[in-house]
């Protein structure tokens, strides 16, 4: 049996990732997500095991001690990682599976799964991202410039990705998405 695609889903807050992610889901229902780690408090409606596993700082540290993470990244004084385990029995399943995470994190992936999709999530401006966190409304303002201070040099690491997928237009998107995912099942000579 062939091993499922590793999918890396990046780009910079409100880009629109977990909208994308969330509509992929639904077009490709045998898509399966992989459940981060954070230690950021959850936002109203977030579920623990849906949304993320919410864990305190010692609680994250202990998981990165005891190897359970495949990466982890500081971001925007919050610590987010993507366990191990689930994401290797996952593709070694035949299945696919895919990682909405930010770029240092993304870049650390590669590292160790050069064969993964690495798709890179750009907004049509930088000043409609920070419209679109503004509108999200789920962070201070003090967040929101935080995230915008670092977007423009997450979204200069472009070059480390495969696909770059506007996010103009939601379905869109996600079409790019899909053929992208369609495409790289089709490949004769895979990566090394
Ligand atoms: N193509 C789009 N056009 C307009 N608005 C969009 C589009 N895609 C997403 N949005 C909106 O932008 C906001 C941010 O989207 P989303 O939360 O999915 O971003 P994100 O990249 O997952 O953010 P974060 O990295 O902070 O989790 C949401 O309010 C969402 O509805
Ligand atoms: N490096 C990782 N980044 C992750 C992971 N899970 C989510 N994220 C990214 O963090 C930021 C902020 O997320 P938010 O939910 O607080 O808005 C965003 O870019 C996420 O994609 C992960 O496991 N590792």
């Amino acid at each position: 049996m062939s091993k499922g695609l590793l999918i890396v889903l990046s780009g910079p807050s409100g880009v629109g990732k977990g909208t994308v992610c969330n509509q992929l889901r639904q077009r490709l229902p045998e898509l399966v997500y992989s459940v981060s780690a954070t230690t950021r408090q959850p936002r109203l409606g977030e579920e623990n095991g849906v949304n993320y596993f919410f864990k305190s700082r010692e609680q994250f540290l202990e998981m990165i001690e005891n190897d359970q993470l495949l990466e982890h990244a500081e971001y925007v004084g919050n610590f987010y990682g993507t366990p191990r385990d689930f994401v290797e029995q996952t593709i070694e399943s035949g299945k696919d599976i895919i990682l909405e995470i930010e770029v240092q994190g993304a870049l650390k992936v590669k590292e160790k799964f050069s064969e993964g999709i690495f798709v890179f999530l750009l907004p049509p401006s930088l000043d409609e991202l920070k419209g679109r966190i503004q509108g999200r409304g789920t962070e201070n303002q003090a967040t929101i410039d935080h995230r915008m201070s670092v977007a423009a040099g997450e979204i200069s690491l472009l070059e480390n990705y495969d696909y770059a997928v506007v996010n103009d237009e939601i379905d869109l998107a996600c079409q790019r998405i899909q053929s992208i995912i369609t495409a790289e099942h089709c490949k004769v000579r895979k990566k090394l």
